[in-house]
């Protein structure tokens, strides 16, 4: 018996206390990349909200409601089930039971997830949904997004803001699909960013006491070496 709590006890005092970072940031500024990697060297688990938000528009485009309709929007909201796997060496995303880790980044979805995920209600489902997986994790959570450090965490141990050129974001974003138009990936992205950082409700914003960081001329380790030292630094002095 003794020995168990001494175990306990000496683990305690090993391990890193639990962190919450919440990293933002409009797209193609490396927040998936940076927050999976972060995530799997610090031993955190990883939630990507962005996913959560195509996969609500999924189940709307597939379910016959009009993304036109915010009312509609609205009605449906609360009907389909999202469940999220925070492992960042392989997050999962199902909605009924379904995976939906494909389909989810089609360009349907991508044109339409804007104007599902300024809907209010979405949000604060999707909101209740990511606070009450954050408090779940046990040795902390990587958390990435457009409003996490403004709305969703606003008591994050660390707020991270990635910024990076247009022509940045898109020549990467256009980088994964093959045969893809630069142009035309750059004008949906600035759409994308403008009806993102315009909606009302908890809309894409630097937090206050966020720490910005342009990876524009950043190599994809430079800026993980860049947030693993920010969480440390932190993580020291809890
Ligand atoms: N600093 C960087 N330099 C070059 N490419 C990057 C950098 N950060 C991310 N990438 C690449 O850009 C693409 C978009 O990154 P991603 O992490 O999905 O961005 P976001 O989640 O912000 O939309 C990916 O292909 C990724 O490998
Ligand atoms: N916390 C969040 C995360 C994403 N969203 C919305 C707005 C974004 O355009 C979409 C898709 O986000 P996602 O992070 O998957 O987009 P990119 O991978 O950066 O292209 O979801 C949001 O409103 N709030």
């Amino acid at each position: 018996m003794s020995t168990t709590v001494e175990t306990v006890s000496a683990a305690a005092r090993t391990a890193p206390p639990a962190v919450i970072v919440a990293i933002d940031g409009p797209s193609g500024t490396g927040k998936s990349s940076t927050s999976k990697a972060v995530a799997a060297q610090l031993g955190l688990s990883y939630l990507d909200t962005g996913a959560q938000y195509r996969a609500i528009t999924w189940w709307m485009l597939n379910n016959g409601v009009d993304v036109g309709d915010p009312a509609e929007i609205a009605t449906a909201a609360a009907k389909p089930v999202i469940v999220s796997g925070t492992d960042p060496t392989a997050p999962t995303i199902t909605v009924d039971g379904e995976d939906a880790s494909g389909p989810i980044r089609t360009q349907e979805v991508t044109s339409k997830v804007s104007a599902v995920s300024a809907v209010p209600e979405v949000r604060t489902l999707i909101t209740g949904l990511q606070r009450s997986i954050a408090a779940g994790a046990e040795r902390g959570i990587v958390v990435e997004g457009r409003d996490i450090g403004t709305t969703v965490l606003p008591d994050a141990d660390i707020k991270i803001f990635l910024t990076a050129s247009p022509e940045a974001r898109a020549a990467r974003r256009s980088g994964e699909v093959k045969g893809s138009d630069l142009a035309a990936t750059k004008e949906a992205l600035i759409k994308r960013d403008a009806a993102d950082s315009g909606r009302k409700t908890s809309p894409l914003a630097k937090a206050a006491d966020a720490v910005e960081v342009d990876t524009t001329e950043l190599t994809l380790a430079q800026v993980i070496e860049c947030v693993v030292t920010l969480v440390g630094e932190k993580q020291a002095a809890k």
